[in-house]
């Protein structure tokens, strides 16, 4: 099995020919082609950037139980066309993935599919009901490897519970996923950010420092331990000087940012149109901006979907009544490519889409230089298309999309998972 990728801009820059062999990476170069075995399939990639597969480290899957919103095999196909090659399920589906049969199982769909890596990320404690550790060894032991746990949708907010999950992980490498989130703080019926725009609607909100202080707590954690935090979804101006004061003091600690919160604000809920509701809540302006400075900054390690399909049934309500969450894998790479300016250029987009989210999640396989010998795991992209969205061309099973009519600038064109073409002209192969 061996793939041509013809005159691709590696990284943006330098065009080159990729030859894949065995799913691997076999050549580099101008005599790429003249190595190619006869008959060879190639890819036209003339005109296109070259980067490695994209990973995104927070993706909700929905099997097993609401496979009415999606599947292991549809969120995987929107994660292709995202441009992605890995994506860690995250562990709230039900049952919650809190024992190693149940990583076992999502890990299994994934190869099923066989269209991108589903790494499933494990719940910290059982049931996500805060109190108890989950089989956090079984699951690292597991032929599923876990490495990333999570109780993402709520918060390790005990801190006692966070300290053992730090001190337990740390033995085989593992971080813990913070869902940064004071329930206290936040409050019952809260269902946006707490400020001026919650006050003229009239909706219960909860504000930024209620992510502040579990992100400060779990910063001196990590340093107590000597372990891992990464924080889940940060959206607010405060996490973040939080997070470059303990990177300051050599705390190992890792952040991620949705491209929702880069670009979308609190003032959009002007309508109530529950698209926007999603956890945590749209921000203001000034948050927006300074995520988007800490990413350039490297404050942010890296971008991370946060991809929660819902069906109409649970989304199509009242704004207070509403699920949270929007969908993000196949528009991510045009949100962000739109969001950050030229400055920000591929070799950037790699490290925060693919590079560091590979390494926070110990997927050695992936993240790579687009050099011999590496898995081939290639994305395509069209640096000057303009794509406007249109929900109902989703690949995903669910519609809430909230970039629906949005122009965004670049486009997904092929998708290359362990040198299978996984996407083709922007559709599923
Ligand atoms: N991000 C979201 O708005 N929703 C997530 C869970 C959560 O983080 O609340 C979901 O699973 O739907």
């Amino acid at each position: 099995m061996s793939l041509l990728i013809k005159g691709a801009a590696l990284f943006g820059t330098e065009t080159s020919d990729l030859l894949v062999v065995d799913g691997r990476i076999a050549a580099v170069g101008s005599d790429a082609a003249s190595q190619a075995p006869a008959g060879v399939e190639t890819l036209d990639a003339d005109g296109l950037v070259a980067l490695p597969g994209l990973v995104d480290l927070h993706t909700h899957l929905r099997q097993p139980g609401r496979e009415d919103a999606e599947t292991v095999l549809t969120g995987s196909q929107a994660a292709a066309v995202g441009g992605y090659t890995a994506v860690l399920a995250m562990a709230n589906t039900t049952p919650v993935t809190d024992t190693a049969e149940a990583a076992l199982r999502v890990w299994e769909l994934g190869r099923e599919a066989g269209l991108v890596d589903v790494q499933p990320v494990g719940a910290v404690t059982k049931g996500l009901a805060g109190e108890e550790l989950a089989e956090l060894g079984l699951m690292a032991r597991s032929a599923a490897r876990v490495r990333v746990f999570s109780d993402d949708g709520k918060c390790v907010h005990d801190a006692r519970v966070m300290r053992r999950a730090l001190e337990y992980v740390k033995a085989f490498g593992g971080v813990v996923s913070q869902h940064s989130q004071d329930p206290a703080l936040a409050g019952p019926g809260a269902c946006c950010h707490e400020g001026e725009v919650s006050g003229r609607l009239g909706l219960a909100g909860w504000p930024g420092i209620a992510e502040e202080v579990i992100v400060a707590r779990d910063v001196m954690l990590a340093k107590h331990t000597g372990s891992r935090v990464h924080v889940a979804h940060v959206s607010s101006a405060g996490s973040i000087d939080v997070i470059r004061w303990a990177k300051a003091q050599g705390i190992d600690v890792t952040c991620e940012v949705t491209p929702h919160h880069l670009v979308l604000t609190t003032d959009l809920l002007v309508g109530y149109d529950p698209v926007y509701k999603v956890n945590p809540p749209l921000r203001p302006t000034e948050d927006v901006l300074a995520l988007r400075e800490a990413l350039a900054d490297g404050t942010i390690d890296a971008v991370a979907t946060d991809h929660a399909p819902h069906a109409r049934h649970d989304k199509e309500h009242a704004f207070v009544d509403a699920a949270f969450g929007m969908l993000g894998l196949e528009t991510a790479l045009g949100v962000v490519r739109t969001a950050m300016d030229d400055d920000f250029d591929w070799n950037d987009i790699a490290r925060v889409m693919s590079r560091t989210p590979a390494r926070i999640a110990g997927l050695d396989d992936h993240g790579g230089q687009l050099a011999p010998g590496e898995a081939a795991h290639v994305t395509l992209v069209d640096p000057t298309a303009r794509v406007t969205v249109d929900r109902a061309a989703s690949v995903s099973l669910s519609r809430n999309n909230p970039w629906h009519g949005h122009e965004l600038t670049s486009r997904v064109v092929h998708t290359v998972f362990g040198g299978k073409v996984t996407v083709r002209d922007g559709a599923l192969a």
